[in-house]
């Protein structure tokens, strides 16, 4: 059972292990096919280039990874890391039936410690990790170690809305349609962890912060769906 205050990393990868089968069509049907743009915004603001090597981070099934990949092309390379081997299970099938002329691979590693030597990457992507992870600082500094100078990395996530309307909105919409929808697939906890990780998230001027104090040289936030949520966009 997931610890409501803190759940450590093994649970939030035995959490993500067990919606595997059913993340991304919940992901397509929970956001009404949304999530698709946020996550080309995303990738757009981390200005990918033809030729370069891309990193996704907390890739799970790929949806970023693959993007960035078409981004940088047949000349490029993307790698998608997560710790979730039933995630990367599909991250790979659906990467061998949708992009098999890309070079796109998917390694299992920590966030925390990143399996890549300093400077490697020219652009990368986290959809949705940052606010999983148990240590955003230490992510934020693997995040920079591994980048090239002038690289920008683009990091998405949930944020809560300033405004009290849209927080009310929010609030509702992920206990009434998110849980109850979760709860017809004996998910009900694994879908109810999105709300304390949510209230506990730091806010995209928090982030900005965190962002700098990590190293990067310039660091600014886009709020987007009616501050719903939000991307982090830090350069090295
Ligand atoms: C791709 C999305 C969420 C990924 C995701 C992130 C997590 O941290 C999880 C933790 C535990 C279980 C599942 C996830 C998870 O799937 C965003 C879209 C899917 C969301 C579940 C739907 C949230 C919708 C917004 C709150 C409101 C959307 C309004 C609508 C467009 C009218
Ligand atoms: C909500 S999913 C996001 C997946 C994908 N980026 C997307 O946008 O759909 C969060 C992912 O982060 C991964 N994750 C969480 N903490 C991690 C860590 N410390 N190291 C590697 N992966 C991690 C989980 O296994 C899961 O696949």
């Amino acid at each position: 059972m997931l610890n409501e205050a803190l759940p450590d990393a093994s649970e939030i990868k035995a959490l993500f292990d067990r919606i595997a089968p059913v993340y991304d069509q919940m992901n397509n049907w929970l956001s009404l096919g949304q999530h698709r743009i946020w996550k080309q915004m995303t990738v757009k603001w981390s200005e990918p280039r033809p030729g370069d090597r891309g990193l996704d981070v907390c890739c799970g099934s790929g949806d970023l990874s693959q993007l960035l990949a078409r981004q940088v092309g047949k000349k490029g390379q993307v790698i998608g890391v997560d710790f979730s081997p039933q995630l990367l299970a599909i991250a790979r099938q659906r990467a061998a039936l949708t992009s098999p002329h890309l070079r796109l691979e998917f390694v299992e590693g920590d966030a925390l410690k990143l399996p890549f030597e300093n400077n490697t990457f020219h652009c990368a992507t986290m959809g949705y990790g940052l606010r999983n992870v148990t240590d955003i600082p230490l992510c934020l500094r693997e995040l920079h170690r591994v980048l090239s100078s002038g690289a920008k990395v683009a990091i998405l996530d949930f944020h809560q809305p300033q405004g009290q309307l849209m927080q009310t909105f929010q609030q509702w919409y992920l206990k009434t349609i998110v849980v109850s929808t979760a709860e017809r697939l004996g998910l009900t906890a694994e879908y109810a962890y999105i709300t304390p990780s949510l209230e506990r998230f730091p806010t995209g001027q928090q982030q900005v912060k965190l962002g700098l104090k990590a190293g990067f040289s310039h660091a600014i936030h886009y709020p987007i769906a009616g501050g719903m949520m939000g991307v982090l966009v830090l350069t090295k």
